[in-house]
């Protein structure tokens, strides 16, 4: 293991035609009638093509801004203050283009919002409209991004429905959204999301609002469509055990802070942060079946007053001295491409755990 502090962004390199996108830095502001305060902190993320990728975090942590920060969705007292989110389109690798730097409302923004990245959000009904038919919506998308005649777009528009499991496709295709059960919309909605053959779906809590085993269902197919049609999937969930058998690489959020990052099986084998820890006791897991679940002591801290050091030092059960309440840590090599930010790994505290170890042993 390594424990030296890594130089932000990316702990994988891989080739840059793989990189689909890089963001690096990310701040946000909001004006408030009690200031300007900074929901986003400095995050920094990458995604490869056909990677899926996590962001998890209680609610609050900024997850959703995030997402909306990059398709230039943010309310209009937001602000973003600093970093590049560089989009890698397939034609074009090399030529990288920083989203935070196009205009929001601009021909450019709009046309990457759709064709190069789709989002798929918690409520389907929002992404209708209650009086034109889904087949009606779902071409209309399509037209917004391919020269397709009437026929043409009906077809893909049926072929979309029978893709994500909508029964009698032909038919459904007519009905107006208030005529589909939740489920059934949710994945309309996704119909909708690959109307443009997306390189990217961000899916923000796809399924909280669905029964259980819906749920299951409408993952299982975001994740078969993933893997089938090689789209990159950012998953946003404040849910640590539904991005288990979704994603490969998991980013953890708190406080508008990136506070570890790791392949999936390292953050829930090996959790180094003692919030990633904390995340992980409080949810059921998939293999044990007797189990106390811990709920994390205190809430998230509410952005508009932050404290001071470590956002997380007041809530932790492993602080390691003043210096949490005071300073905030780097980002530091706990293991292959993982990283945690948390003074635990300083290269100092790492080699006095193991002088004491190693005195431990010698007794
Ligand atoms: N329109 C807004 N105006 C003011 N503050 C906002 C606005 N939207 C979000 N915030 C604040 O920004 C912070 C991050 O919110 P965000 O919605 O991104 O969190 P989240 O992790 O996605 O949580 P959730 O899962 O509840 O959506 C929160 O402190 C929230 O109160």
């Amino acid at each position: 293991m390594s424990q030296t502090a890594s130089p932000i962004p990316s702990a994988a390199t891989p080739e840059l035609s793989q990189r689909l996108l890089e963001v690096d830095n990310l701040g946000v502001s909001i004006h408030s009638d009690e200031g300007v305060f900074r929901p986003l902190n400095g995050v920094s993320f990458t995604i490869d093509r056909g990677q899926a990728i996590g962001i998890v975090g209680e609610s609050g942590c900024g997850k959703t801004m995030t997402a909306n920060a990059l398709l230039r969705i943010l309310p209009r007292s937001a602000e973003i203050t600093s970093g590049k989110a560089t989009l890698r389109r397939h034609h074009a690798p090399e030529a990288g283009l920083d989203l935070l730097q196009l205009p929001a409302d601009g021909r450019e923004m709009r046309a990457i919002r759709g064709r190069d990245i789709a989002l798929i959000f918690q409520e389907p009904m929002s992404a209708f409209s209650p009086v034109h038919t889904i087949s009606n919506q779902i071409g209309e998308a399509i037209r917004l991004h391919e020269n397709l005649g009437r026929r043409a777009t009906r077809d893909r528009v049926v072929e979309l429905l029978d893709l994500v499991g909508i029964p009698q496709p032909e038919r459904r295709a007519d009905d107006y959204p208030f005529q589909f059960s939740g489920g059934m919309l949710q994945r309309a909605m996704i119909a909708l999301a690959l109307s443009a053959n997306p390189s990217l779906l961000i899916a923000d809590e796809p399924t909280t609002a669905l029964d259980v085993t819906v749920q299951a269902q409408v993952l299982q197919l975001i994740k078969r469509l993933q893997r089938e049609m090689n789209i990159s999937l950012m998953l946003i969930t404040h849910d640590l055990g539904v991005v288990a058998h979704m994603v490969d690489y998991v980013y953890v959020m708190y406080l508008g802070q990136v506070v570890e990052e790791g392949p999936v099986d390292a953050i829930f084998d090996q959790p180094h942060h003692p919030y990633t820890k904390a995340l992980l006791k409080s949810i059921p897991s998939l293999t044990e079946q007797q189990q106390v679940l811990t709920p994390i002591r205190g809430t998230v801290p509410d952005s508009r007053h932050p404290p001071k050091g470590c956002p997380f030092h007041d809530r932790c059960e492993e602080v390691v001295g003043e210096v949490c309440s005071q300073q905030m840590p780097a980002h530091y090599d706990v293991g292959s491409k993982h990283r945690a930010r948390c003074f635990k790994y300083t290269p100092v505290q790492v080699s006095a755990a193991a002088g004491r170890a190693n005195g431990d042993a010698d007794e």
